[in-house]
Formats: C-alpha cells, sequence, structure tokens
C-alpha cells in the first residue's frame, strides 16, 4: 500500500497533485511520501514483533536521502552503511553510533579508522583479512571494535544475478565451510570483539525458502561455534525481501518473512538483526517525469520523456519493471516504447507496453521508485542530478536539489600545459 493515488483525475502524493510539484521544480524530480515511508517502517518492525529480541539497521543505499533517515531514526531504526559517506549521513541524521552497522567488502583502511573513531556499533567483516587489519587498527586506538562475521552460505537467492550474493561464486562474506576456524582465529585477537554472524542472500528476494535454508545454516554455523565455547550473541539477516513492482504482483509480506524467520529462529537465544531497505523505500517514491514527444517509428510509437536511465538506472541495470502512468490518465491507453533521451539504447524504460496514452508535454511517473532510485542516479551525458521531493499530508518540501550540469562543469579544470 502507498500514498500515492488518483483523486479528482489526477495523480497526487498524499494530498499534494503530483502536477503542482512538477510545475515548480521542474522534472525529472523524485517524490516521496512521509505515509507511506512510515507506514512501512512500522509495518517492516510489527512484523518482527513476536522475536525476543531486535535490531533493525535501514539499508541506507537504498534511499540515503537525508529527509528519509532523519523519519527513519525518529521510527527508531539504525543504519546499515557500506561507506564512510553513508556512516556520516546517518550520524548526521541523528542515528546513534552504536546503532550503525558497517558493511562491504572493501571497506578501506582510512574507513575502518573513521568508524572506529566514531564507536559504530558493529563491523560485519567480509574476510579475515579484513578482520585482522580492524583489529590492528582497533587496538592502536586503544578501542576495541564489535564485529559479526559475514558468511556466504551458497544459497541461491533465486533472483537477478545482478544483485544475489550469497552464492559461492559471489564477491560477499566468508565460505561457510571456512567460517567456523575464520571466526575463531579472530576471537582471539585483541581489538576485536566477535559478537555473532551476520548473511545476506541477495535483494528484491521474492520467494523465502532460500533464506529458510540460509538461516537454518547459519543456526547450525551458530551452534558449532558455541559448542567450541565461542560466544555469538548476535545474528544479522541482512535485508532483501522484495516489494511487488507491478500491479497485482503478489510478493511475501513482511508479515510472511516474519513468520518464517521466527520458526527458523526459536530457542536461539541471541538478537537478531535486519538490514531491509527495499521493503521499507521502494514503493515510497515515484519519478516524475514529462512526455517530451511521442516519436512514431516502424513500430510501436517511442514515447520520449524527460526521465533517462541516469536518473533510474534499474531498467537498463536489471531489466527491471516500473509502471509507468499518467498523471492525468485521459482512460484512454496505447502501446509503447518509453524510452529516454539518452545516446544509447538501454536507455529504455518499457518495450511494447500498454500504458496510459501520453502525447508531448504530459506528465508521467515511474512507480515504486523510492529505492534504488535518485541514490544510483548520475550525470551521464552531462545531464543534471534530480532533486528530490518529500511529501507530508498537505505541505511538501525539496530534500535535495537539482545539481545542474554547470555546477559540476564548474568542478573542472583544463591543466595549463594542454593549451
Ligand atoms: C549487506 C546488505 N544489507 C542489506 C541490503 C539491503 O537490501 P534490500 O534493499 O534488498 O533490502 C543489501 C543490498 O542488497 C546488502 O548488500
Ligand atoms: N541496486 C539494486 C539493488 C542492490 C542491492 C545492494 N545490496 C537494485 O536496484 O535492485
Amino acid at each position: 500500500m502507498d500514498h500515492f493515488e488518483l483523486r479528482n483525475g489526477e495523480l497526487h502524493a498524499e494530498n499534494v497533485p503530483l502536477a503542482a510539484i512538477a510545475r515548480e521544480v521542474g522534472t525529472p524530480v523524485y517524490v516521496y511520501s512521509r505515509a507511506t515511508l512510515t507506514r512501512h517502517a512500522q509495518v517492516f518492525r510489527e512484523a518482527l514483533s513476536a522475536l525476543p529480541s531486535v535490531h533493525i539497521a535501514f539499508a541506507v543505499k537504498s534511499n540515503p536521502n537525508l529527509a528519509v533517515l532523519r523519519l527513519l531514526a525518529k521510527e527508531g531504526y539504525g543504519a546499515d552503511v557500506v561507506s564512510e559517506g553513508e556512516m556520516n549521513r546517518a550520524l548526521k541524521a541523528g542515528m546513534p553510533a552504536a546503532d550503525i552497522v558497517f558493511s562491504g567488502v572493501g571497506k578501506t583502511r582510512a574507513e575502518l579508522t573513521a568508524a572506529v573513531k566514531a564507536g559504530i556499533g558493529q563491523f560485519n567483516l567480509e574476510s579475515e583479512e579484513e578482520g585482522v587489519e580492524l583489529g590492528e587498527i582497533a587496538a592502536a586506538l586503544g578501542k576495541t571494535a564489535t564485529c559479526a562475521l559475514r558468511v556466504n552460505p551458497n544459497v541461491d537467492a533465486k533472483t537477478h544475478a545482478k544483485i544475489s550474493t550469497g552464492k559461492a561464486e559471489n564477491k560477499f562474506g566468508v565460505p561457510y565451510d571456512m567460517a567456523a576456524g575464520i571466526y575463531t582465529r579472530l576471537s582471539a585477537l585483541p581489538g576485536l570483539d566477535m559478537r555473532g554472524l551476520a548473511v545476506h542472500i541477495g535483494s528484491q528476494i521474492g520467494d523465502l525458502d532460500p533464506s529458510r535454508q540460509a538461516f537454518i545454516k547459519m543456526g547450525e554455523l551458530m551452534r558449532a561455534l558455541r559448542d567450541q565455547g565461542l560466544s555469538v550473541t548476535h545474528m544479522d539477516f541482512g535485508g532483501g525481501l522484495g516489494v511487488p513492482y507491478k500491479a497485482g504482483e503478489q510478493l511475501p509480506t513482511p508479515a510472511d518473512y516474519g513468520a518464517m524467520v521466527a520458526d527458523v529462529t526459536q530457542g536461539w537465544d541471541v538478537t537478531l538483526m535486519f538490514e531491509p531497505g527495499r521493503v521499507i523505500t521502494g514503493n515510497s517514491g515515484v519519478l516524475v517525469t514529462e512526455v517530451v514527444r511521442v516519436k512514431q517509428g516502424a513500430g510501436h510509437p517511442w514515447v520520449v520523456v524527460d526521465a533517462a536511465m541516469n536518473d533510474l538506472a534499474r531498467p537498463a541495470m536489471y531489466d527491471a519493471w516500473h509502471d509507468f502512468v499518467a498523471v492525468k490518465p485521459s482512460g484512454e491507453t496505447m502501446t509503447a516504447n518509453v524510452v529516454g533521451p539518452i545516446c544509447e539504447s538501454s536507455d529504455t524504460f518499457a518495450m511494447a507496453r500498454e500504458i496510459d496514452a501520453v502525447k508531448a508535454g504530459d506528465l508521467a511517473a515511474f512507480r515504486t521508485a523510492g529505492a534504488y532510485g535518485a541514490t544510483m542516479a548520475n550525470t551521464y551525458n552531462s545531464r543534471a542530478l534530480v532533486p528530490e521531493v518529500m511529501v507530508d499530508g498537505d505541505k511538501w518540501a525539496l530534500v535535495a536539489n537539482r545539481i545542474e550540469p554547470a555546477t559540476i562543469l564548474a568542478a573542472e579544470q583544463v591543466p595549463e600545459w594542454l593549451d
């Protein structure tokens, strides 16, 4: 459920017509609903309410906008970060350092040092090498870094190959069979407090069985470590729960996921940690765009919009589907290809799709664009960085300015030896 609905024949975000925002801010523009974000944060938490001890760390990568993070901080969410930049955003949004989890396969020495100094709550180590380095850094600073070991369970999440992370051929975590040995050795290092295990098998997961299998394997590993006298008080199950992208699509709900987790983890006696991203932010946002022109061709007409793959990369990168709807639908439909203005054929949002009939100058929206939307935007073709707006009931505010190509150009210079 979201708060982007047709009212009096035009698409609103909560009580605000999208056309009003487009008129003032221009297009393309991302629009987020505060009510939807809040609702998703609460629904996810409630879905886990049967579990004895839970910590939720929002996956900042899915939508790092400061206003989004602030809202989630107020909902009691911590953060899952994968860079110093994300860490600084979470801290700036008011998330306590102790509630932040630092994930990622390539944390640099500088990032590890900054995170130890900031007092980050948990490092999810992705290798023995990283653990040894972090132990040295923490010990030299007279601190102890609290850690979990990310394990690669070799389970196929049955999602798009590019966002699948839990198979042996993926770069993430340590191989399942090596995990006990690595955990044992890292537990002996000064500077580290090994307190648990972490797993994350992929994103946009639509079938709970692979997650169940992975979690069961993690439970077996936890028991083996405890049998050796090692302490495991925390288990981080990552994120990955998928969301429907097509009207009518059925996916497991947060409640289904919570019930599965409760079933698998009965009697585990751990704090369970979660890193949801998309399920919180996905359908909390839309990308509003204007139709530049409709171009007739050999096949279906080309609806050329002013949003492009640099603003919303998911269709080009993962062949992802985003529903495309007119902001003021006439009731007529057309079969068309929806494309952006960028000079490559991957700049395609939809092919031969039945959509609301649109013409040049009409506004339209890509739905379910709140996760991995603005955060993956870039300036390819010297385009602007897309602005972001948050709506709250009757009011709305710009939460990220459009960054004009001229601003980016001003950051570049030609060395004099070229002239
Ligand atoms: C380690 C980790 N945690 C959490 C997430 C969030 O995933 P999602 O947005 O699919 O919930 C990701 C991305 O898939 C991730 O790599
Ligand atoms: N960027 C991906 C998700 C990546 C998840 C990262 N752990 C997407 O848009 O679907």
